[in-house]
């Protein structure tokens, strides 16, 4: 299977610090995939180099066979949140959304189906200062979702979520995955993430520990997602490297 986002010997360096070190992995259709690492372990700067916002030292970051920036139509194949912030926060939710629109060349039709597909449709006339952390990580998969497009790529967006807010979040991401779509999704919450999640890839100092479903994981030993985590993480198998030590100290 080629995956509709194939990460090939993709090696990121700042400097003397490894911050990727020669990943490979792919993310298939039709299912949710969390993108699990500790601290600094490389997960938001593979992520950005598979959104074409960085670029690789060595390798490369194909969605549906191509690079980010060889994408015609990106917003219409690929979504992502990276972060919540970067909102006008005295701009209105419906307004932030219709001018994305706008500029990704969408119809402007498409707002309101995705303020109502993501919860937010009462709040979409009130000021984004005022949204809780929740409602910004709402907005923002709203804005992910405009271009409908096949690939969602999605950085921590159970931050700041309550309970009911992660429940409609899974119910989310397993909708959309149920409909066909790719969706890699980042997180620290690692008992969120076993409840919604069919694959992981678990990354650790840069390099791949772990990629295939989340039942073989943690069926071969009996284990817990977290003793799964924590065992494939706290070992490195590598020769630490300084970004693997970055990572360490900072984990
Ligand atoms: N622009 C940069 N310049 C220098 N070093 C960087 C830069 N971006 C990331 N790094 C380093 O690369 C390593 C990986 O960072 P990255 O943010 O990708 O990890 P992460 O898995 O997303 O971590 P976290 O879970 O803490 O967000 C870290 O050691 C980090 O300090």
């Amino acid at each position: 299977m080629s995956g509709a986002i194939a990460v090939t010997g993709m090696t990121k360096r700042y400097k003397a610090v490894t911050a990727v070190d020669d990943l490979s992995f792919v993310v298939e259709p039709g299912v949710v995939t969390g993108f699990l690492g500790p601290n600094g372990a490389g997960k938001t700067t593979t992520l950005r180099v598979i959104l074409g916002l960085v670029a690789p030292s060595a390798g490369r970051a194909l969605i549906e066979g191509r690079r980010y920036a060889e994408l015609a139509h990106p917003r219409r194949v690929v979504g992502a949140v990276l972060e919540t912030g970067g909102f006008h926060s005295g701009r209105r939710g419906r307004d932030h959304l219709r001018i994305l629109a706008r500029s990704g060349g969408i119809a402007g039709s498409r707002v309101d189906e995705v303020l109502e597909r993501v919860g937010l449709t009462e709040s979409a006339h009130r000021r984004v200062g005022g949204y809780s952390l929740g409602m910004r990580q709402r907005l923002g998969l709203a804005g992910a979702l405009l271009g409908d497009p096949g690939v969602l790529v999605l950085d921590e967006p159970a931050n700041g979520l309550d309970p009911a807010g992660m429940a409609q979040l899974r119910d989310l991401l397993r909708g959309l995955a149920g409909e066909g779509r790719t969706v890699l999704v980042s997180s620290h919450v690692l008992s969120e993430v076993a409840q919604t999640v069919d694959r992981v890839v678990i990354v650790s100092g840069g390099a791949l520990r772990y990629a295939g479903t989340l039942k073989e994981l943690t069926g071969a030993r009996g284990e817990t997602l977290e003793a799964a985590f924590l065992r494939l993480t706290s070992n490195p198998t590598t020769t630490p490297r300084a970004g693997a030590a970055t990572a360490r100290t900072r984990g």
